[in-house]
């Protein structure tokens, strides 16, 4: 296998993951970024994420001498022969991508671009990204040196990021010439995946599609949930027996208070736009995304149906990532949930075992973050779960219930069987599935 020297630009979950699993393969890896004080960090082998695994192989990468960080991103660009963007994309006002930090980048590359390169895009891009990174890098270097744009979306998920990395099922690589094409594909000759080589605006589009597609079958399994609230259906067994057929699968079909995090919501609102730009319609879409902004605000009106008002009411929220296993708030239903309970006058204590800082800084000291599952639902008239993280769902429940107030549990994940937590106790509320009301015994141990 041929060993490449690859920049990576912008050192975020997907650049710093990629990066260090291309390292980790046995490439030469210069991850790059413009925020001084991460390269600092990293340099020290600080990682500035929660994403498990990753530790270990930026360590064994940097003493290998393959995996390397630095500010001086035109060194890096220059020493290279492949590029990758990995800066963000976010959500801007109107729903649409912001390209800024994308545009800086390639504008970086043009200016000092000193011979043949491929240029590829990891960041996720509107269709049409690919030709205007070929465009500002052809404006900035005067058009004095080739290179090829090649769109190689990333499909990782936080929190298992680098196994799916190391584990990836398809690479996409979208390019115009063959020969580009090609090194991109025996780049990822070490990782013995699938390589599906399209055009570059197919695999721009692929991206979207896949991580629309997956929100919508996250938003249809909630509205069955919802009608299972209504019907005493169960939206376990009804997943499950979906899931049965082949044609359907089981993946994405839990129900709960629906998705968040750094991509699934920008992702749909960018697709949406991307839409109306092209003067088609996509209602399949529209209700995908206010499915999703609609299901979050369920929980709330279960705990008003159980509570009445909410103000004065001790509220334990536990979770506040987006999901387990990341410490990452962006978009997480905690941040819409909370401070709508603030504003009905609850008072809310909350729990993460490592979100919690970046929550604050969200949601600012209003919220009481705690040290432990004990001690936010001590006393408390109600607990919330929104993110199953192990620590959460696999605490002493019949302990917890003795300490709480009234123990009133809204599961806003499904995380327990309601029969089991009806048997310990507690007046349990989930998502579509049947309420199992308190039982007059005391705790039992539960089986
Ligand atoms: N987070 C994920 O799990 C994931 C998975 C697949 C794809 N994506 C896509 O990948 C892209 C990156 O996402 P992320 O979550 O890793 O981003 P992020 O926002 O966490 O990190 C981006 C990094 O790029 C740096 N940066 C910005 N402009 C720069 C420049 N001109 N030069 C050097 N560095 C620069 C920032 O300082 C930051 O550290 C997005 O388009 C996202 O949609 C993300
Ligand atoms: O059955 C499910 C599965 C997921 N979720 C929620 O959906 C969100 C996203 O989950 P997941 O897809 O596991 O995490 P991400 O890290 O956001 O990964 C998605 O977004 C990435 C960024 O584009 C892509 O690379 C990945 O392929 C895609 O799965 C989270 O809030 C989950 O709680 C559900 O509610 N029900």
């Amino acid at each position: 296998m041929k060993s490449y020297s690859i920049a990576v630009i912008g050192t975020g979950y997907v650049g710093l993951v990629s990066g260090t699993c291309f390292a980790y393969v046995g490439h030469r890896v210069v991850c790059c970024d413009v925020d001084a004080s991460k390269i600092e960090r990293l340099k020290r082998c600080e990682i500035p994420i929660y994403e498990p695994g990753l530790d270990k192989l930026v360590a064994e990468g940097m003493q290998q001498g393959r995996l390397r960080f630095t500010t001086d991103i035109d060194a890096a660009i220059q020493a290279a022969d492949v590029i990758f963007i990995a800066v963000g994309t976010p959500m801007s006002q109107t729903g649409e991508a912001n390209l800024d930090y994308v545009q800086q980048a390639a504008r970086m590359i043009g200016t000092v671009i000193n011979g043949y390169k491929v240029i590829v895009t990891k960041s996720t891009v509107p269709v049409g990204t690919g030709r205007l990174i070929a465009q500002w890098i052809g404006e900035a270097s005067h058009n004095q040196y080739s290179f090829d744009i090649v769109s190689n979306p990333e499909f990782l998920r936080e929190g298992s990021a680098v196994y799916d990395c190391l584990n990836m099922e398809r690479t996409v690589i979208g390019a115009d010439r063959p020969e580009a094409a090609a090194i991109i594909a025996e780049l990822h000759e070490p990782f013995g995946t699938v390589v599906l080589k399209t055009s570059i605006e197919s695999a721009e589009l692929i991206k979207y599609a896949s991580n629309c597609f997956l929100a919508m079958k996250i938003s249809y399994i909630n509205s069955i949930a919802n009608l299972c609230d209504q019907l005493g259906a169960d939206v376990d067994e009804v997943a499950q027996g979906m899931g049965l057929d082949s044609r359907i699968g089981h993946r994405f079909l839990q129900a709960g208070i629906g998705y968040g995090g750094s991509c699934f919501p920008k992702d749909t609102y960018a697709l949406r736009h991307l839409t109306k730009e092209a003067g088609c319609s996509f209602s399949i879409l529209e209700a995908v995304i206010d499915t999703n902004e609609q299901q979050r605000l369920i929980v709330i009106d279960k705990l008003k149906q159980s509570l009445g008002t909410l103000a004065g009411k001790r509220i334990a929220v536990l979770g506040l990532a987006f999901k387990p296993n990341t410490n990452d708030v962006r978009d997480a239903p905690s941040l819409t949930i909370i401070p709508k309970l603030l504003e009905a006058g609850a008072i809310v204590r909350a729990y993460d075992p490592v979100a919690a800082e970046e929550a604050r800084h969200v949601l600012g000291d209003q919220v009481v973050y705690m040290p432990s599952v004990q001690d936010t639902v001590m006393y408390c008239d109600a607990c919330l779960i929104l993110t199953e993280w192990e620590q959460i769902v696999e605490s002493d429940w019949e302990k917890l219930h003795s300490s709480m107030s009234r123990p009133l549990l809204i599961d806003g994940r499904n995380c327990w069987s309601a029969e089991k937590m009806a048997e310990l106790g507690f007046e349990y509320i989930s998502m579509g599935r049947p309420f199992v009301p308190q039982r007059e015994t005391s705790l039992r141990v539960p089986v």
